[in-house]
C-alpha cells in the first residue's frame, strides 16, 4: 500500500466508487473506458496531497492510441479474410489482392506514422504497466505535473528549479529505489515551497545515486562539490582544539554551537519512515545514550510523545529544542506520525544534546554560552565518539556522512555564534560580505528565521568537500574577519 494512502485509504476508495457510479453508470462502459482510455485503477488509490482537485486521472490517455493500432490492425485483416470467402473467380481475386496490396500498404504507412507519433507514449505506458521501471503510472503524472507548475513559477529562485530540466525529468520520473523513493518525494517540498532556497530532500541514502543527474547538479551548485569530487577523511579537530580560543570577551557574541548530523545504517530517511522504525530507532538511539559514561556528557532522554507544550515551549525559546511545523519539512514528508519516535536528549547543563529523529536521525550537538569554540568542538568530539561505537551510521565514500537534506552532506557541520555586529550588520553589503567569507545568515530562531535585536546566527556555509575541523575553522576565521571589521569601523566612528 503506497504510504501516503494509509490515512486516506478509506475516504479514496469511496471517492473513486462515487466517480465510477457517475462517470461510467455501468460496468461494461467502465471497461470499455479503463481499456481505451487508459483508467489506471490503482493510482486511485492514493492520491491525497499534490493533485487534491484531481479526482479522476486519466492517467495515459494515448495509451488507446497504443490498443488501437493493434485492434486496427486486426479488425481489417478479418474484414479482409471475411471477403477472400465471398470472393469467386480470379478476376476478384487480383482486385481483391490488389486491394490488399493497397490497404496493406495503407495499414503499414498508418502504423509507422502512429509508431513515430505514439512511441514516447507507448514507451512510458509499457514500462509503466508492464511495471519494467517499477514507478506507478500515477506517481509518473504527478512528476510531470510538478515540472510543469516549477517551469510556470517566475519568480521561483531554488536550486530544484533551476537545475530541474525536461531531459533530467525524462530520465528520472520512472527511477524508484529499493526502498521506494520516487522523483516525486525528492522534489515534493520544494514544488509546494516555491521560496525554498534549494527545494529537494533525499528520501534514502539511494537517492542520491538513483535521482544523482539531479542531486550532483544541486550539490554542485550549493557546495561549489563536482561529480569527481570526493569528501576528505573524518577529521573531528580532537587534537586541534586549542586552535580556537575564545573569538572575544564577550561583547560581541553571545553563544557558540556546533552540531552535526548522522543517519543509522539499513534505515532510510523520513518519508519513508514507518511508524515502528520510529519507535524502534528511538529504542536503539536512546539506550545507546543510556550507556555514555563521561561525567559530563551524561543525561537523560526526553521523548517528545508527553512532553507539556509548556515545556516543549521552553525548550524551544532557549534554542535547545528543534521547532514543530516547519512547512518546508512537512511538504517533504518528514513529520508522519508525529510526535512518535521524536525526543531530546540532553546533559544537566543542556550544554550536550541529542535531537533524535527531526531531519534527520541524529543530531548531535555541543552548545555553551561565550565564544569558547574550542570547549564546544572538544566536547562535540567526545559525543559523536560515545554515540559511534553503539550505533552505526550512513557514509558514503563519495558524499562522507548522508543526512536528509543535500546542504548537510559531508561533515555535516554547521558551527555557529550568535552575534551582534551592529555596524558590520547594518551595511548594506553585510550579506556579500559575509558570502565571500563562506559565511551563512540566519535570524536567533533558526534556518527561515529573523533577526532579533540585532542578534545574528553567523556560520560556516560549505559542509560538503571540507572535514568537520575544516567546517568549524571556516566558521571561526570568517567570525573573527567580521569582529575585525566591525571594531575598526568602531574606531573610525569613534
Ligand atoms: N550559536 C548558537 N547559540 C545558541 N543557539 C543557537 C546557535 N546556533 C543555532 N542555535 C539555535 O539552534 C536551534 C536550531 O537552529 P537551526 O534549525 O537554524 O539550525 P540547525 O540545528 O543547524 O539545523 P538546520 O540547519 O537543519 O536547520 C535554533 O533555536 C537556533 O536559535
Amino acid at each position: 500500500m503506497p504510504r501516503d494512502s494509509i490515512d486516506a485509504e478509506n475516504v479514496q476508495e469511496q471517492t473513486f466508487h462515487g466517480i465510477l457510479a457517475e462517470r461510467f453508470p455501468t460496468r461494461l462502459t467502465f471497461l470499455f473506458y479503463r481499456y481505451f482510455d487508459g483508467i489506471d485503477v490503482t493510482s486511485f488509490v492514493c492520491e491525497r496531497d499534490f493533485c487534491e482537485d484531481v479526482e479522476l486521472v486519466y492517467v495515459f490517455r494515448p495509451r488507446c492510441y497504443g490498443r488501437a493500432v493493434p485492434v486496427a490492425f486486426l479488425f481489417s485483416t478479418s474484414i479482409a479474410r471475411a471477403d477472400m470467402r465471398a470472393f469467386k473467380g480470379v478476376r476478384e481475386m487480383a482486385a481483391f489482392l490488389k486491394n490488399k496490396v493497397l490497404l496493406g500498404g495503407l495499414a503499414a504507412a498508418g502504423g509507422a506514422t502512429a509508431l513515430y507519433l505514439f512511441y514516447p507514449y507507448n514507451r512510458e505506458v509499457y514500462m509503466t504497466n508492464m511495471q519494467q521501471n517499477e514507478n506507478d503510472a500515477f506517481t509518473v503524472k504527478k512528476i510531470e505535473e510538478a515540472f510543469q507548475k516549477l517551469s510556470d513559477a517566475k519568480d521561483c529562485k531554488s536550486l530544484l528549479k533551476k537545475h530541474l530540466t525536461k531531459d533530467i525529468v525524462d530520465e528520472l520520473k520512472f527511477r524508484k529505489t529499493k526502498m521506494g523513493a520516487t522523483l516525486y518525494d525528492v522534489i515534493r517540498s520544494g514544488v509546494f515551497n516555491l521560496d525554498a532556497g534549494v527545494g529537494v530532500y533525499a528520501p534514502d541514502a539511494e537517492s542520491y545515486k538513483t535521482f544523482a543527474p539531479l542531486f550532483d547538479k544541486i550539490i554542485e551548485d550549493y557546495h561549489g562539490f563536482k561529480p569527481t569530487d570526493k569528501q576528505p577523511p573524518v577529521d573531528l579537530g580532537a587534537d586541534k582544539v586549542s586552535e580556537f580560543p575564545p573569538l572575544d570577551d564577550g561583547k560581541y557574541v553571545l553563544s557558540t554551537r556546533i552540531r552535526c548530523g548522522r543517519t543509522l545504517a539499513g534505515y532510510p530517511f523520513n518519508p519513508l519512515l514507518t511508524q515502528d522504525d520510529y519507535l524502534i530507532m528511538e529504542k536503539k538511539v536512546s539506550d545507546a545514550l543510556l550507556s555514555v559514561k563521561d561525567k559530563e556528557l551524561k543525561g537523560t532522554y526526553y521523548p517528545l510523545a508527553g512532553m507539556t507544550k509548556e515545556t516543549q515551549n521552553k525548550l524551544i525559546a532557549d534554542h535547545f529544542l528543534f521547532k514543530e511545523g516547519d512547512r518546508h519539512l512537512q511538504h517533504a514528508n518528514a513529520c508522519n506520525y508525529w510526535p512518535k519516535g521524536r525526543g531530546i536528549f540532553h546533559n544537566n547543563d543542556k550544554t550536550f544534546l541529542i535531537w533524535v529523529n527531526e531531519e534527520d536521525h541524529m543530531r548531535i550537538i555541543s552548545m555553551q554560552q561565550g565564544s569558547d569554540v574550542g570547549n564546544v568542538l572538544d566536547r562535540l568530539v567526545r559525543g559523536i565518539k560515545a554515540v559511534e561505537t553503539k550505533v552505526p551510521f550512513s557514509r558514503d565514500e563519495r558524499l562522507g556522512w548522508l543526512t536528509f537534506c543535500p546542504t548537510n552532506l559531508g561533515s555535516t557541520v554547521r558551527a555557529s555564534v550568535h552575534i551582534k555586529l551592529p555596524l558590520v550588520s547594518a551595511r548594506k553589503d553585510f550579506k556579500e560580505m559575509c558570502d565571500e567569507l563562506n559565511l551563512q545568515v540566519r535570524g536567533i530562531h533558526g534556518e527561515h528565521s529573523d533577526s532579533e535585536g540585532g542578534v545574528y546566527d553567523i556560520s560556516n556555509k560549505a559542509r560538503l568537500g571540507l572535514s568537520e575541523y575544516q567546517a568549524v575553522k571556516q566558521m571561526y576565521d570568517g567570525v573573527k574577519k567580521l569582529i575585525d571589521i566591525e571594531k575598526e569601523m568602531e574606531g573610525k566612528k569613534n
